[in-house]
């Protein structure tokens, strides 16, 4: 199935790709990357640094380019079509390389292939077996992401991917040839919707003209904090790798890029199967349920329009949190808010949301500053916090009670336990660090003099309600 990168040049040339004194081999622990065969220098403010590859634009995969090999194969073409209302250039790409693992998986096999060849046909041979992403690890190695925030991420992206498949299953299966190509040959499964998807995200592209694709060549270049190289697009149809101004490299010295330093160590893990301490976000993203108790919880869900998380990070040595729907959430009806379910013109019914009397429908993201015109902002302040709190607490416990030692054994790969591991530590120490910030916010909300009056208040209030109800219980008595 796979071919050797030592056929990778006579690919290249074939297809006109041209290498300049740059070689893709085998790395130490990071499967292929590029090095340098010549020394290189490209000076600081440099507009002319030096090409090391040049990719026809025509070669690069995205929705444009599949849309054109669909013109030049009726049944891909069927099955996109079929698909319609499931695409996107991710799922684009998925499918088309589904069909090449299958016809290249048939033509070993001498079964009949279906489709035509193009140069990706090759070039797919030349991608890895597997990439260590989350949702490739066994289940064993899943459970070192316990109470980590790629926990419900990594089992809700595989039921996504299981969906999906599932999905193409049934829309290939109603291609007569397709039908036969991967279902009675037995050419794909489930393994290698998970192994494609890994594939494209550890190896798609942001490119400044054609936007999201994956580029050959281009995605053998592995990532650095301190990168050497960047890639862009001409307006000859062409990608290109340079040399990073203000950066020389010597011969023998591998060629890499920035994946993105903006990445938390999560997304890092998630996209690429690999964490570097050097260049990742200090961040990180949980999920937040609703209160269990809330009779409003399923219209605030509604009304909010995506899944409701709590995002904390470390900014320049400074822990900020932030959780929109959790202003939303820390709202009721006595406090001014109401559903309300109206009928649109088209005989429709709509789902409204009023904020003391005030249609705030599209603005449920922006309760932190509609809680203001509360008469006890730093209330509502106070709500916030106790359930950020809770819900960072409650994943350090989480996190805390499943230690590595438990499930560190001989059976993990060593990548994945290293990086189940660091995403551990890092994860902890933050959320160690917020639990410090927010109970100390917490505590000082607690000393305002609003809160103080109000709180006064509910127990004033609760005092009468339980004098009432024991002057009651004394009239049953009695
Ligand atoms: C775009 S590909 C780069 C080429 C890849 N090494 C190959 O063999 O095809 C991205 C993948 O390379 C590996 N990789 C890239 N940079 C790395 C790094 N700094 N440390 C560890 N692995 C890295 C990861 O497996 C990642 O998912």
């Amino acid at each position: 199935m796979s071919l050797s990168i030592e056929d990778l040049p006579a690919w290249a040339r074939l297809n006109n790709v041209s290498f300049s004194g740059v070689k893709v081999t085998k790395t130490e622990g990071k499967g292929y990357g590029v090095f340098a065969q010549n020394d290189m220098i490209a000076a600081e403010g440099c507009l002319d640094t030096p090409v090391m590859f040049t990719v026809p634009r025509d070669l690069t995969l995205n929705t444009t380019t599949i849309d054109e090999y669909a013109k030049e194969d009726k049944n891909f073409k069927q099955l996109l079509e079929a698909l319609a209302e499931h695409r996107s250039t991710r799922t684009d790409i998925l499918l088309f390389l589904l069909i090449q693992t299958a016809r290249t998986r048939a033509s070993s096999k001498n079964h009949l292939s279906v489709g035509v060849s193009n140069p990706w046909t090759e070039y797919s041979r030349f991608l890895p077996e597997v990439v260590l992403v989350p949702t490739e690890w066994t289940e064993d190695e899943r459970l070192l992401l316990r109470g980590t925030s790629l926990e419900s991420a990594v089992n809700a992206k595989i039921s996504a991917l299981d969906s999906e498949f599932e999905v193409v299953r049934e829309a290939s299966g109603d291609i007569p040839s397709y039908h036969e190509l991967l279902w009675e040959h037995h050419t794909v499964s489930f393994q290698d919707w998970i192994r494609l998807d890994a594939i494209y995200r550890s190896r798609c592209l942001q490119l400044p003209r054609s936007g999201e694709s994956m580029v050959p060549c281009i995605d053998m270049i592995n990532h650095s904090a301190a990168p050497s190289a960047y890639y862009d697009e001409n307006s000859n149809d062409q990608v290109l790798l340079l040399l990073r101004p203000g950066t020389s490299i010597s011969q023998g010295d591998e060629v890499t890029i920035s994946y993105g330093d903006a990445k938390s160590a999560a997304e890092m893990l998630f996209s690429y199967g690999f964490i570097d301490s050097n260049s990742t976000a200090d961040s990180l993203v949980l999920p937040l349920r609703p209160f269990p108790d809330d009779p409003l919880a399923k219209a605030k869900l509604v009304a909010f329009g995506e899944a409701p998380k709590v995002h904390v990070a470390r900014e320049n040595g400074t822990i900020r949190w932030d959780s929109r729907f959790a202003h939303l959430m820390c709202v009721n009806e006595e406090d001014g808010l109401e559903f309300r379910v109206l009928q649109d013109t088209d005989g429709g019914r709509q789902l409204r949301v009023f904020w003391r009397d005030e249609d705030v429908t599209d603005q449920t993201a922006n309760f932190a500053d509609l809680g203001e015109t509360h008469p006890f902002p730093e209330v509502m302040q106070l709500r916030v916090v106790t359930v950020v709190l809770e819900c960072i607490q409650t994943q350090l416990e989480r996190l805390e009670s499943c230690q590595p030692s438990d499930t560190v054994s001989s059976s993990l790969r060593e990548d994945c336990s290293k990086a189940g591991i660091l995403l551990r530590q890092i994860e902890a120490k933050l959320l160690k660090d917020a639990i410090e910030v927010l109970e100390k916010e917490r505590d000082s909300l607690m000393e305002a003099e609003n809160v103080v009056a109000y709180l006064g208040s509910m127990e004033t209030a609760e005092l009468d309600l339980v004098g009432e109800e024991a002057s009651n219980e004394a009239d049953d008595f009695s």
